[in-house]
């Protein structure tokens, strides 16, 4: 039988109940669902546990938080799975690519390990850096690669990995005005165009109006939609 929350959103991402406890200090306590190619944008103080949501939701939370509630994503309860198995892309402010491998090697450790042919991951990987505007760059060393382009790829990393949802931390905050409204619409359009449920903590009112939709903040500890 399904819960009440799948059958709102089957195939979002859904919060429920979930509390996130440190040091006995509540962080967060909150019910939320970003359905399928909306982008909810998540502000708040610093320190107000915005990050740690998006490590709950992925699992990498560090040890020493309290955490309680439930995670389903695409209908699918995921909040009791290890990290690998969650399929939640998250994209932060450092693009966070491996410096010893090409861009062509970064793109490929994300692929999943069932596009097994050497011609058929190649193929992905040239549509990916196609669509990121990288064209031929696959032999590319990441450093000799503008903060931009780096942006770019690591975005199509992300893609790449064929997740069922996106988390978006801060990741524009690194980039000059210009690159980051360019950036951030190319983001965007990827999302929705993956029909990813996304969720994107910015401090940036820019971010989040260029969203288009809704924006919560999180206020002492609840989240309060603006
Ligand atoms: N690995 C960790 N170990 C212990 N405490 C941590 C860890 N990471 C974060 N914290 C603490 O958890 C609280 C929430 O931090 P978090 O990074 O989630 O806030 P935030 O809202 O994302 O802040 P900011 O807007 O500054 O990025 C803070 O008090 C922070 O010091």
């Amino acid at each position: 039988m399904s819960s009440p929350e799948t059958a709102i959103s089957p195939s979002g991402l859904v919060l429920a109940g979930v509390k996130i406890t440190l040091k006995g200090q509540v962080l967060c306590d909150l019910d939320l669902t970003v359905a399928p190619g909306e982008i909810v944008t998540l502000m708040g103080p610093s320190g107000a546990g915005k990050s740690s949501l998006l490590g709950y939701i992925c699992g990498t939370l560090a040890p020493g938080f309290t955490c309680r509630g439930r995670v389903w994503l695409k209908g699918r309860e995921i909040g009791t799975l290890p990290p690998q198995d969650r399929h939640v892309g998250i994209l932060f402010q450092d693009d966070l690519l491996f410096p010893y491998l090409s861009v062509g090697g970064n793109l490929a450790f994300a692929l999943p390990v069932d596009i097994r042919g050497r011609g058929q991951r190649r193929d992905k990987i040239d549509q990916a850096l196609e669509i990121a505007g990288l064209a031929g760059f696959a032999d590319r060393d990441p450093a000799t690669l503008s903060g931009g382009q780096r942006a770019r790829v690591a975005v199509m990393r992300v893609l790449l990995s064929a997740p069922s949802a996106l988390l978006l931390d801060e990741p524009f905050s690194r980039l000059d005005a210009k690159l980051r409204s360019q950036f951030r619409e190319f983001v965007f359009e990827q999302a929705r165009q993956q029909n990813l449920p996304t969720l994107m903590v910015t401090h940036d009112p820019e971010d989040a109006n260029a969203t288009g939709g809704p924006v919560i903040t999180l206020t002492d500890h609840r989240a309060q939609q603006a």
